[in-house]
């Protein structure tokens, strides 16, 4: 059987790291109690622990634990801090404002609430991906209740400047939610140093169990008012019913902790591998790095390359390795994604695009394997397709 190819897709998701997975097991096990459940040892031992990864969870972007409210990822608390405002501030204004890049867990409630009546704004990127924050001055109006602006992109790792926009949010009292996705555990931050009012997590990016998340959601200067989407039994403050899920909390919290601890020293390493990857990549003409080269993650690299299909591309790498296009596209219709086509990339160019997400468990001789492969995949494809 050959081997699997090397897992090169960490911006999708990541393997549980094997100390998140120890943590967690028990809670499957033995101590498996309801955390609402306030009469028995079970109920207590569950509640426990929950009440410990809360406070894990809330150090971790300076947060208090009333201000985390467990969802079943970023997809939700994103849905949650979107409609949930819109709802809770929709006397004091209708007006919203995003990024064309967003992923779509923002940019499709903000669609949904165009149909309510809602306006938004959809602000463009400078072509490295980075918000232009005279931009955002310019589109903030007397109506906007919200300012929503990821902190690192899934696609293409740019990481926005979410102090100095934090700041301009404040100067006109507007909410800031940023979409965290990518960005807890990898880089610093800081709820309070950088005025976020609303910040969305997942564990799965950072080597957590799928299916958990938290919405932070500022409780004072200013307090968020929030519009529960989920209803029934009044869990988490009655703003998201439903039984928490005590082995993905206590596994998200151990995989925050971990990333926080090893933070420093995992960017640095994978800032190395990422440069000695892209190095060898780029002695090849026509490949052209997606986004900031600096202000991005330090996992991420993307990239275009001129005068190669993309579905041929990706079907050369695949027994090597397991990377995406980061881009919608058929064989037949060669279509850069939203967020490639934000940063100006003409489309009609034949452009084939990987993105390549590094992690924990990435290697230097994996990158070498993959460095090469890439690059004699790509030449033999130009053989046979001439630019
Ligand atoms: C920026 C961003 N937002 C939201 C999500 C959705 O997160 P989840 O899978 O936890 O719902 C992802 C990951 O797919 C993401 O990268
Ligand atoms: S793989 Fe088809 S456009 Fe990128």
């Amino acid at each position: 059987m050959s081997p699997r190819p090397i897992y090169l897709d960490c911006n999708a998701t990541t393997p549980l790291d094997p100390q998140v997975l120890a943590t967690l097991l028990p809670y499957f096990t033995e101590h498996f109690g309801n955390a609402a459940s306030i009469n028995h040892l079970y109920g207590w031992e569950a509640e426990a622990a929950i009440k410990q990864a809360r406070e894990i969870i809330a150090n971790g972007i300076n947060a208090t634990p009333e201000e985390i409210i467990f969802t079943s990822g970023a997809t939700e608390a994103n849905n949650l801090a979107i409609k949930g405002v819109a709802e809770a501030y929709f006397n004091k204004g209708r007006h919203i404002i995003t990024v064309l890049t967003e992923h779509n867990a923002i940019l499709d409630p903000c669609h949904y609430l165009e149909t309510l009546g809602f306006e938004i704004t959809y602000l463009p990127v400078q072509p490295d991906g980075i918000v232009d924050l005279a931009e955002l001055k310019i589109a903030i109006r007397p109506d906007t209740i919200l300012v929503s602006i990821m902190a690192a992109n899934n696609e293409i790792g740019v990481l926005q400047p979410l102090a100095e926009i934090g700041e301009l949010c404040h100067q006109h009292s507007i909410l800031f939610h940023t979409d965290a996705a990518q960005a807890i555990g990898k880089i610093p931050l800081d709820v309070q140093q950088m005025n976020i009012d609303l910040m969305s997590l997942t564990a799965h990016k950072i080597y957590g169990p799928k299916g958990i998340g938290a919405l932070y959601v500022r409780r004072r200067h200013p307090r968020v008012k929030l519009a529960a989407q989920l209803h029934g039994g009044g869990h988490e403050r009655g703003m998201r019913s439903g039984t928490l899920p005590t082995p993905q909390i206590v596994g998200f919290a151990k995989a925050i902790e971990l990333s926080l601890s090893q933070m420093l020293t995992e960017t640095q390493r994978l800032i190395q591998l990422r440069e000695t990857l892209w190095q060898k990549l780029s002695t090849l003409e026509g490949i052209y790095l997606n986004g900031h080269p600096q202000q991005r993650l330090a996992g991420n690299l993307n990239i275009s390359i001129e005068g190669v299909d993309g579905q041929a591309l990706l079907l050369g790498l695949q027994p090597i390795m397991a990377v995406s296009s980061g881009s919608a596209c058929t064989s037949t219709k060669i279509e850069p994604s939203h967020v490639l086509k934000a940063l100006g990339h003409p489309d009609n160019l034949a452009y084939a695009s990987i993105r390549f997400g590094l992690g924990r468990f990435t290697t230097e001789a994996e990158i070498k394997q993959v460095a090469d492969h890439t690059v004699n995949t790509i030449q033999s494809l130009r053989r046979i397709k001439p630019r």
